[in-house]
Parts: structure tokens; C-alpha cells; sequence
């Protein structure tokens, strides 16, 4: 059975290990990547590894990107295209705010739109989103890229719940730490910020991504799960070992006293000072 996926951000990381896996799984793979340059490199790894994959520009706040893919019936849409702009929610200047949601929100909801109301006529379909941990809760130094998460996952909730009735499933992976270097990138980029100004309330130079980042594979392994349906929780957090801490963060909100600790660094933002970027897990 033809089986078609449209994937953004496929030219790195998760997205590119999905829409290669996938293609070796016989799915057709359509591969939206954000510049041109990743084509090549896409269809090159693609040829060594003895698949096919359609590669094609697809970067998601460009409307006239979108349109060329706005007729495409696809079975399964991942939204997987992302950015991180790191700083203090007190630091971040505004054009990065916007930005971080121009590409982790608005250009990816205008971009289903499109399709899902074409698998709503056709009565089938799946929409993906590549959500994260920080979807769900938040951290200092993330509050902008957690801020997206977050409205991604409000998005897919609603849409889920939109869908359900025309036989549209909706669901969401949520990655914790992976080595893919996007959350050590997320702490560069500062490094783009106006340098002329001079009234930041932290020293970016000195904070790094505070986790040990895991290997690719089990966040790989669940999306296609969820993709191919192997997998059918609407919510998928990976590395599994980490859902009960994720749970436990959850309910903290509920019994957290606001003045609590007034005057303390918080204890994570210690680690953030300690921690060396791209730091894997131990064996
Ligand atoms: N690596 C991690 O630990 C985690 C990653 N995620 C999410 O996974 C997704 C993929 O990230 P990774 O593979 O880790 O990093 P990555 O940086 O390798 O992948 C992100 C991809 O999105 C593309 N992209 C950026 N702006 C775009 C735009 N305007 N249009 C189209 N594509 C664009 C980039 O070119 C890149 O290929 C992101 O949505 C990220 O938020 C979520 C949780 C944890
Ligand atoms: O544990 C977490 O929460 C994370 O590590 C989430 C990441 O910061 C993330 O989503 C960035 O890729």
C-alpha cells in the first residue's frame, strides 16, 4: 500500500532520520527543508543509503513555500520544523520573540490548515507535531521556545478535538534532551542579539544548555510509531524514563508557593552555569 508523509524540517536531526527511515520503510517521502543548500545533502544521504526521497524547499513562514504544498494530499503531515531563541524572558529582544513564533507556530498552523482540510474532505488523515518537553513545562533561559511548545500543544489539543469527527487523528511527540545540536543552539543565540545594547540582566556567556542530551533513536523509533500507528497515545514522551519527573513537574504548579525561595537562585540555574554544551548522558 502507497503510504505518502509530508515532513518539515527534514534537512537535520530528528527529521531527517524520520523521512530516511521511513523511506527505507517504502513510505513516499516528501522532505520539506528550510534552505536550498539541504537538498543536495538530503538526496546525497538519501542516495547512499539506497532510498528515495522527494527533497523539496519547504520553509514554513514563507507563504509562497506553503502554497506549492497547499494541493498535496498527503496520509501523514509532521510537523517537525523548529528554531530555539534562548534568553531570559526579561533579555530577549523582540524580533527574536516574534521570530520564535513566526517558525515554531504561526508558519506551521497556516501550513496545516492547508492540508488538514484537505484530509477532512477526504475523511482520513494525521497530523504530527513535534512538540517537546517543553511543551508541557518550562525553564529558565527557554521561556520563549517553551512559550511556542506550549502553544503547539494547545493548537493540537484543539485540533485534535476539531478533526475527530471527520476521521483526522492528531498527535504529538515530546522530546526531552537530544543530541542533535538544536539545544546547545539554543544558547548561541544570543550571539545575534543587537551588541549594542548593554542592560542584559544575565551573562549569556556563561550559560549553556543544563541537561546530558541522549541519543536520537528512541524519539526516531516513537514518531514513526505514532506515523505508522503502531503507536496510538496522543501524547509521546521520550526518553520514557523521563515521564514520571515530567508528570511530577506538571502537578508542582498546583501546591508551589509563589514566595517561596525569594532571594535563592534557582537550583537549575545553577547547573546552567556549570554545564558544558553537548554534554552526552553516561553510558
Ligand atoms: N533535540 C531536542 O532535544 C529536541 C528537539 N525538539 C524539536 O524537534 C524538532 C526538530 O529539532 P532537532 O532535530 O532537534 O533540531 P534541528 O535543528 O536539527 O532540526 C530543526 C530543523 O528545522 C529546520 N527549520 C528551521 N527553521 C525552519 C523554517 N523556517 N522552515 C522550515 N524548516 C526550518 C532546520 O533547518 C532544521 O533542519 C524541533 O521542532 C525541536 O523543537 C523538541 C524537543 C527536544
Ligand atoms: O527536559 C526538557 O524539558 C528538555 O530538555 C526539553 C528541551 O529543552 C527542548 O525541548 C529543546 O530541544
Amino acid at each position: 500500500m502507497n503510504r505518502t508523509v509530508l515532513i518539515t524540517g527534514a534537512g537535520t536531526g530528528f527529521g531527517r532520520e524520520i523521512a530516511l527511515r521511513l523511506a527505507a520503510r517504502q513510505w513516499t517521502v516528501i522532505a520539506g527543508v528550510e534552505i536550498p543548500s539541504q537538498i543536495f545533502q538530503l538526496e546525497h544521504e538519501a542516495e547512499q543509503r539506497g532510498v528515495v526521497v522527494q527533497v523539496e524547499k519547504l520553509d514554513v513562514t514563507d507563504a509562497a513555500d506553503r502554497a506549492r504544498f497547499s494541493m498535496l494530499d498527503v496520509d501523514v503531515l509532521l510537523n517537525n520544523a523548529g528554531i530555539g531563541e534562548g534568553g531570559s524572558m526579561v533579555d530577549i529582544p523582540e524580533a527574536h520573540l516574534r521570530r520564535q513564533f513566526e517558525v515554531n507556530v504561526i508558519g506551521p498552523v497556516m501550513l496545516t490548515q492547508a492540508i488538514a482540510r484537505r484530509m477532512a474532505t477526504r475523511r482520513a488523515g494525521k497530523i504530527v507535531f513535534m512538540s517537546s518537553c517543553a511543551g508541557l513545562t518550562a525553564d529558565p533561559f527557554t521561556g520563549a521556545y517553551s512559550a511556542s511548545k506550549h502553544a503547539i500543544e494547545a493548537i493540537a489539543e484543539a485540533l485534535g478535538k476539531e478533526l475527530q469527527e471527520f476521521g483526522v487523528a492528531v498527535a504529538t511527540v515530546n522530546p526531552g534532551p537530544f543530541l542533535t545540536g538544536f539545544n546547545d543552539r539554543i544558547f548561541d543565540a544570543w550571539k545575534s542579539w543587537d551588541k549594542s545594547r548593554s542592560d542584559n540582566l544575565f551573562d549569556y556567556e556563561h550559560i549553556a544548555y543544563p541537561y546530558r542530551q541522549f541519543d536520537i533513536k528512541p524519539v526516531v523509533d516513537t514518531t514513526i510509531g505514532v506515523i505508522e500507528g503502531t503507536i496510538d497515545t496522543y501524547r509521546n514522551v521520550e526518553p520514557g524514563q523521563n515521564v514520571e519527573m515530567q508528570r511530577r513537574q506538571m502537578d508542582d504548579a498546583w501546591t508551589r508557593r509563589y514566595d517561596e525561595n525569594l532571594g535563592k537562585r534557582f537550583a537549575l540555574v545553577e547547573t546552567y552555569y556549570d554545564m558544558q554544551p553537548g554534554t552526552p548522558v553516561d553510558e
